[in-house]
């Protein structure tokens, strides 16, 4: 189906922009009443993630609501683990628990390459809901976790400041990381191209824990996963938002995707040197700008615009949006792109 605004592909691949498209990262989620709302009349996060047309209704929200360029499917990177057979709880207020890690041999034995249409086929048909109730009016993102992000939390087996147990893997036993980084990659690449058949127009892959390896183990056990989940997504532009690797964009600049996505602490002009001139950025805004006035939302906004300049850029924020932040802050930035996005273009 031909999309009606078509601005993130147009701006991913490179394409001449008449405005600088607009998402935010965690976009559907707490920020809204309304996600809230469908929330709430349910036993939990996952009954939500795993019910196609409420996770649809949830993905359309952001929408209708912020007037964003783009919907990113309702899902979270953690049902890629519990495909393989490591489950996970959503504890209210604390975030994933894993009940049991994989630590060892005899763990990952217990593992299996999944089947997304067996093991994931709740996301997909959320996506073909997804497509066929947006018509067409702006693409939607599908994404999953990068290996390392994944592997994390199946060993560390919650959220972690330091993932010292996962981080120690990788010291302790890089046999063990190896074998279990090969069955989340296939797993994942095997998902990603059901996500794209199903109807997903970009995938982003998340690597939010790359920012606590030293440079030498992310060569080592991130990137080169990573590599080849970009060589198996031919038919739609792809996405890599490693967060904290300020260290590996000269790496990024040889990946086979479209986009890299920049966090806050990134420095702009820096890292288009090291991306180089043939790949879109994406980002790069403080979460925290958005719990500031308006006027300092609008100025900041267009400042980040001027530095990323008017092509190869999608606006975002340089990671999830907070979900304590005003609704109305967030519509704020969305309208200053719209409005200054074309501005500094034309
Ligand atoms: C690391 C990670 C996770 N999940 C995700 C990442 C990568 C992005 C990042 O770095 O933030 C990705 C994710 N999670 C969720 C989405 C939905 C789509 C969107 O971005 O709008 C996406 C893209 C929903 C969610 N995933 C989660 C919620 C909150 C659960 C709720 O509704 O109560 C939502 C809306 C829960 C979640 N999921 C995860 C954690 C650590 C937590 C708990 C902390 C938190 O709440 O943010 C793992």
């Amino acid at each position: 189906m031909q999309l009606k605004n078509d601005l993130l592909i147009r701006a991913a691949k490179g394409e001449t922009v008449e405005r600088t498209p607009v998402w935010l990262m965690r976009q559907a989620g707490r920020i809204l009443p309304e996600y809230r709302a469908v929330r709430e009349s349910l036993s939990g996060f996952k009954e939500l993630v795993e019910t196609p047309e409420l996770a649809a209704e949830v993905t359309i929200q952001p929408v209708d609501i912020l007037d964003v360029d783009a919907a990113i499917i309702f899902s979270d990177i953690l049902v890629v683990p519990e495909a393989m057979g490591c489950t996970y709880e959503m504890i209210e207020k604390r975030g994933p628990l894993f009940p049991n890690t994989i630590r060892t041999e005899a763990d990952l034995k217990k593992l299996r390459v999944a089947d997304p249409h067996e093991h994931l086929h709740y996301v997909l048909d959320a996506i073909k809901i997804t497509k066929k109730a947006l018509n067409g009016r702006v693409p939607l993102i599908g994404f999953a976790g990068a290996p390392w992000t994944i592997l994390a939390y199946m060993v560390e087996g919650s959220g972690s400041k330091t993932f010292s147990q996962a981080r120690g893997m990788l010291y302790t036993n890089p046999k063990l990381a190896h074998q279990l980084l090969r069955m989340i990659t296939d797993t994942t690449i095997a998902y990603l191209k059901a996500q794209v058949e199903a109807g997903a127009n970009l995938i982003q892959i998340f690597d939010s824990w790359a920012g606590i390896l030293s440079p030498a183990l992310y060569r080592e056990f991130a990137l080169p996963y990573i590599s080849e989940m970009c060589d198996a997504i031919t038919t739609v532009p792809v996405t890599v938002f490693a967060k904290g690797a300020f260290f590996a964009m000269e790496d990024f600049s040889k990946l086979n995707c479209e986009t890299i996505g920049l966090d806050w602490n990134m420095d702009i002009s820096k890292a288009r040197k090291e991306v180089g001139p043939n790949k879109t950025l994406q980002g790069n805004m403080d979460p925290c700008l958005l719990y500031s006035s308006f006027e300092n939302i609008q100025r900041e906004t267009i400042n980040m615009l001027k530095e990323f300049g008017p092509q190869r850029h999608i606006a975002n924020l340089g990671h999830g949006v907070y979900p304590d932040t005003d609704p109305e802050k967030v519509k704020c930035f969305v309208q200053t792109v719209k409005e200054y996005g074309s501005i500094i273009n034309g």
